[in-house]
């Protein structure tokens, strides 16, 4: 049985009247403000921001509000299990690092950084096709730690598919497919600042690496950024892919695949038809489309129309351990988290993402022993009344 909550709440507690250990935020408002206080402006909103008048981005947290804890009493919580079991695999935690792009904009180590802090916890991380840092270097960092890889498809199949092997032999053990970007959204905190990363040469890291991509830029990526940069403009993104699209994909990997986008439960049961390994319910942090379900809203359903066949993860809006007992509760298996992790890496580099995964696998678990049960097997809609 794995129990970290008190024994990572004393460590904080220490640290807390401690004169020599620097002073991190604890709750997910003072990260954001601190990490705000520290970055560039243009940095800071690209990650904040959400999609049009970021209405989505507050539907999100609105929907935790909406359901409230019933805790129960006298149950034995002296031992708390918090294991997941997914997909072949134990993990100690019941939350992932959500696939995040350009961190090289948050912090100059970027993904290096967040995959030792993730593997030092046992967390795996979705590590994203428009990561910073090389897919490898990633994976040398994680030294070993559970790693899963996110893909964009690209407009030409054979960097998709040279991906997808770089992926596997890396050490990769599952693949995300993100559905919800055919498009560059409208994210008008980004146009104000007149912010588009890739247009700067961020987030192209792996194909600055890719062998195929380098091929058929027909020159070293490096020496030339701009070519680089017009030819990555023309192959990234593949607003025409359809369902049938997914069978190249399972002809070009063995690992198990999972979809990242899905609200809308007949497409849920398409994936199912489609012979998916795992879904994703998420709206991607409300930076897509504005004004759309919040992803715990999507998930009954989702849940309902799946019917235990894959498992079901669920992304946007989670802050605290309530937060995942919450989605816990209505049917996902595990949750992943996104701009948390990112402004703990803004504060204090490695050290503030460990701290973020820290606090959270702690109220984690000691919200579970309030709410009067010991594993999260246990959890199941009678934990909440909707208000
Ligand atoms: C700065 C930023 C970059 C992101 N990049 C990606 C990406 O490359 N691939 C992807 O599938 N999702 C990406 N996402 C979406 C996250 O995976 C996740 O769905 C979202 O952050 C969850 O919402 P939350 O951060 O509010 O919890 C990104 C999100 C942010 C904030
Ligand atoms: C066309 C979509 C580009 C996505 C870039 C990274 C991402 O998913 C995000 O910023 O959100």
């Amino acid at each position: 049985m794995a129990s970290v909550g008190n024994e990572v709440q004393n460590q904080i507690y220490e640290g807390m009247f401690s004169p020599e250990q620097k002073r991190l935020p604890v709750s997910f408002e003072d990260w954001e403000k601190a990490a705000n206080n520290l970055l560039a402006k243009h940095s800071f909103d690209y990650v904040a921001g959400g999609a049009g008048s970021e209405e989505t981005v507050h539907n999100n947290r609105d929907a935790f509000k909406r359901w409230q804890i019933v805790p129960r009493m006298l149950n034995d919580v002296g031992s708390r299990d918090l294991r997941v079991h997914l997909l072949g695999h134990t993990f100690p935690h019941p939350f992932m690092l959500a696939p995040i792009g350009l961190q090289s904009i948050i912090h100059p180590d970027g993904e290096v950084a967040v995959a030792k802090a993730a593997a030092k916890m046992g967390v795996p991380m979705i590590v994203s096709t428009v990561s910073s840092k090389p897919m490898e270097e990633i994976s040398a960092a994680a030294d070993g730690s559970p790693k899963w890889y996110q893909l964009y498809w690209n407009e030409d199949p054979e960097i998709t598919a040279s991906f997808l092997k770089r992926a596997e032999r890396a050490g990769y053990t599952a693949i995300v497919i993100t559905l919800d970007a055919p498009v560059t959204p409208w994210k008008e905190r980004d146009l104000t600042n007149s912010y588009l990363p890739f247009m700067l040469g961020e987030g192209i890291g792996n194909y600055l690496t890719d062998p195929v991509f380098c091929k058929k830029l027909g020159c070293d990526p490096e020496s030339d950024m701009k070519t680089t940069i017009d030819y990555w403009g023309q192959i990234f993104g593949n607003p025409k892919v359809t369902w049938d699209n997914l069978s190249f994909i399972r002809e070009h990997t063995n690992l198990p695949i999972l979809l990242k986008g899905i609200l809308h439960p007949n497409d849920a049961k398409l994936a199912l038809e489609y012979g998916v390994d795992g879904i994703i319910v998420s709206n991607h942090g409300g930076r897509q489309v504005d004004g759309s379900v919040a992803a715990l809203d999507a998930l009954p359903e989702i849940v309902a129309a799946v019917q235990n066949k894959v498992p079901i993860l669920m992304d946007s809006g989670i802050r605290r351990g309530a937060d995942v007992l919450k989605a816990l509760a209505l049917g996902a298996t595990s949750v992943l988290i996104g701009r948390p992790y990112i402004y703990g890496l803004a504060v204090a580099g490695e050290e503030g993402v460990e701290q973020v995964l820290r606090q959270l696998a702690a109220d984690i678990d000691l919200t579970l022993a309030l709410c009067g049960k010991n594993s999260l097997s246990s959890i199941d809609r009678s934990l909440l009344r909707r208000k």
